[in-house]
C-alpha cells in the first residue's frame, strides 16, 4: 500500500529539522510534544500553509513542496480538510452556508444546488440535522466544530488535518468531536492530527513525539487495546512529558 502522504527531510528554518514520515491511508496519526516543538508547524509545512525551507511532501503523486502557491493553494481546497481549533467560521453566515463556502470555491456557483445537498447530508451524518439556518453564534462549540468537520468534507478530500480540534472545547463536547473524526476515519479518512491530550491521542493509530523540532520516537496503538489510554501516559511520562 502506497502511503497517501509522504514527508522527506523536511526543514523549517530552526523550528523543524529533517522531519520524515509516511501517513497510509486510512491511517489516523496523532503528533504530540511540549509546548514549542513544532507541532502546528509541522502541520503546516506538511499542508503547505507555510513555505519549508528544504525538504519533500508528497501527497498521493504530487510532490506538493514543488508547486507554485497557487497550485498548492488549488490542491489544499481540493484535496485537503482542516479542522483547527479556533474554527474560523464567518459569523453572519448561517452553519450550512459556511459549510457550503468552499465547495462554491472549488466547484463553481453553478454546481451550488449539489453542493448544498452534501452539505445537508454531511451535516445529518454528523448530527446537525435541523442546526442548518443557525447562526455560527447560535451553537455549541461542540455543535460547531462538527460543522467545521463538515466543512472540512465539503470537497471529497483525501487527507484531513487537525490542529487541536478538541482543545477549545469542555469534555463532553470534545469527546463527541473525537468520535466524529474517528467515525471518518474508520470509514477510511487519513488524518494528520496535533494534539495535547493524551485522551485524544489513545484514540489514535499512532502518535509522533515531537521535541526541539525532531521526531525522536513514535508510538503504535492497537485498536482492540482496552489500556491504550495508560500506555499512551505511561509513554508520555517515559519522555518526561
Ligand atoms: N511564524 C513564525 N515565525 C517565527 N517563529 C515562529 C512562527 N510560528 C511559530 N514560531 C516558533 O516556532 C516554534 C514552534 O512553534 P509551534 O507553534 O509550531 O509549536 P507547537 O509545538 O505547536 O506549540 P504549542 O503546543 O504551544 O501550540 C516556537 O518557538 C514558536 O515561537
Amino acid at each position: 500500500m502506497k502511503p497517501v502522504l509522504q514527508v522527506r527531510d523536511l526543514c523549517r528554518n530552526r523550528i523543524l529539522h529533517n522531519i520524515s514520515f509516511d501517513l497510509m491511508p486510512g491511517e489516523l496519526l496523532a503528533v504530540m510534544g511540549p509546548s514549542g516543538s513544532g507541532k502546528s508547524t509541522l502541520l503546516y509545512n506538511t499542508a503547505g500553509l507555510d513555505q519549508a525551507d528544504a525538504g519533500e511532501v508528497r501527497l498521493q503523486d504530487t510532490v506538493l513542496t514543488a508547486l507554485s502557491d497557487d497550485h498548492k493553494a488549488r490542491l489544499r481546497l481540493e484535496k485537503m480538510g482542516f479542522v483547527f481549533q479556533q474554527m474560523n467560521t464567518i459569523p453572519g453566515l448561517s452553519l450550512e452556508e459556511n459549510i457550503v463556502l468552499p465547495g462554491i470555491q472549488a466547484q463553481g456557483k453553478r454546481q451550488k444546488a449539489k453542493v448544498k445537498e452534501k452539505a445537508r447530508r454531511l451535516m445529518k451524518e454528523l448530527g446537525l440535522e435541523g442546526l442548518e439556518n443557525r447562526q455560527v453564534q447560535q451553537v455549541s462549540g461542540g455543535q460547531l466544530q462538527r460543522a467545521c468537520i463538515c466543512r472540512s468534507l465539503i470537497n471529497d478530500p483525501v487527507i484531513l488535518f487537525a490542529d487541536e480540534p478538541t482543545g477549545a472545547l469542555n469534555r463532553q463536547a470534545a469527546q463527541e468531536v473525537m468520535d466524529t473524526l474517528v467515525n471518518l476515519n474508520r470509514q477510511g479518512m487519513s488524518i494528520l492530527m496535533v494534539t495535547h491530550d493524551s485522551k485524544t491521542a489513545s484514540r489514535c493509530d499512532r502518535i509522533l513525539y515531537l521535541q526541539d523540532g525532531e521526531i525522536k520516537d513514535q508510538l503504535y496503538l492497537e485498536r482492540a487495546d482496552a489500556d491504550r489510554e495508560q500506555r499512551v501516559n505511561d509513554w508520555l511520562m517515559q519522555r518526561g512529558w
